[in-house]
């Protein structure tokens, strides 16, 4: 598959084919292609040569209804949290579950109470219960990100794709949101495919690890058959 933004041939040549509930980290430096790739997966952008399908669907042929539907199976998590700061955990975490609604909600308790549930089920299982009426904006960044996951658990998504998810978050934090994130895949059974900068993390929570330099995978393996040394002579030889 090739990704060119006019004359910038961003993606050149790759295949990738995740098994459902594998946690695959895309590492690279920046500019590489890796959230090309995450938006070829969501519809964003479109193949210049090549097929996508995800979750058995070619976004490229969807039209804008079912790229919608397509979207409601699939979980984003960004870098930027893209929490409602002034408003409470709890509330972030509903806002996951308005795709079911007909109308706007205004305040908790205008939610279902099946729904109020879910969100403190939601919270408790990325170990925030207790901060569930907190503002957001004054939780730490990995708390922020875990209220985003939690929320993205409301739609119970087959495939989630994470970019850059702790790009903004110290290195304890980091490691905490993603074990989070490895939980809960394995606990439900969604795949991700989550990009990183950093080789340590991804050899700590994934199962595979593909390697992107220049638009090209350099490296594709199984998490358990590599580490940082042979990582970085890829990366060192696809230099030369
Ligand atoms: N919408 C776009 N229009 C034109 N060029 C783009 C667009 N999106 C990305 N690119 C180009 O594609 C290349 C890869 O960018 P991409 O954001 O995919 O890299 P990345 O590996 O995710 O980097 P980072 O880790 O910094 O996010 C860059 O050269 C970028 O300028």
């Amino acid at each position: 598959m090739h990704k060119r933004f006019g004359d910038n041939h961003v993606l050149q040549g790759v295949e990738l084919k995740a098994h459902p509930g594998e946690f695959v980290a895309l590492v690279g430096p920046s500019g590489a292609g890796k959230s090309t790739l995450l938006q070829l997966l969501n519809g964003g952008h479109v193949a210049t040569e090549g097929t996508v399908s995800v979750l058995g669907v070619n976004p490229a042929q969807c039209s804008r209804r079912h790229l919608r539907e397509l979207r409601t199976r699939i979980g984003f998590v960004f870098q930027q949290f893209g929490l409602v700061g002034r408003l409470s955990a709890l509330e972030n975490v509903l806002m996951g579950g308005l795709g079911s609604l007909k109308m706007p909600r205004y305040g908790i308790m205008t939610y279902p109470r099946a729904l109020r549930e879910r969100a403190n089920e939601n919270l408790e299982r990325v170990g925030l219960l207790d901060f569930r009426f907190q503002r957001t904006d004054t939780l730490s960044g990995g708390q922020q990100q875990r209220v985003a996951i939690a929320r993205m658990l409301m739609q119970d998504a087959e495939l989630v794709l994470a970019d850059e998810p702790v790009a903004s978050l110290d290195p304890a934090a980091s490691v905490s949101v993603l074990e989070t994130l490895k939980k809960l895949s394995a606990e439900d059974g969604f795949t991700v495919m989550c990009s990183l900068h950093q080789v340590d993390l991804a050899l700590q929570v994934s199962d595979r690890i593909v390697a992107v330099r220049d638009g090209r995978f350099i490296l594709d393996t199984p998490t358990s058959q590599t580490d940082e040394q042979e990582i970085r002579t890829v990366y060192a030889a696809a230099r030369s």
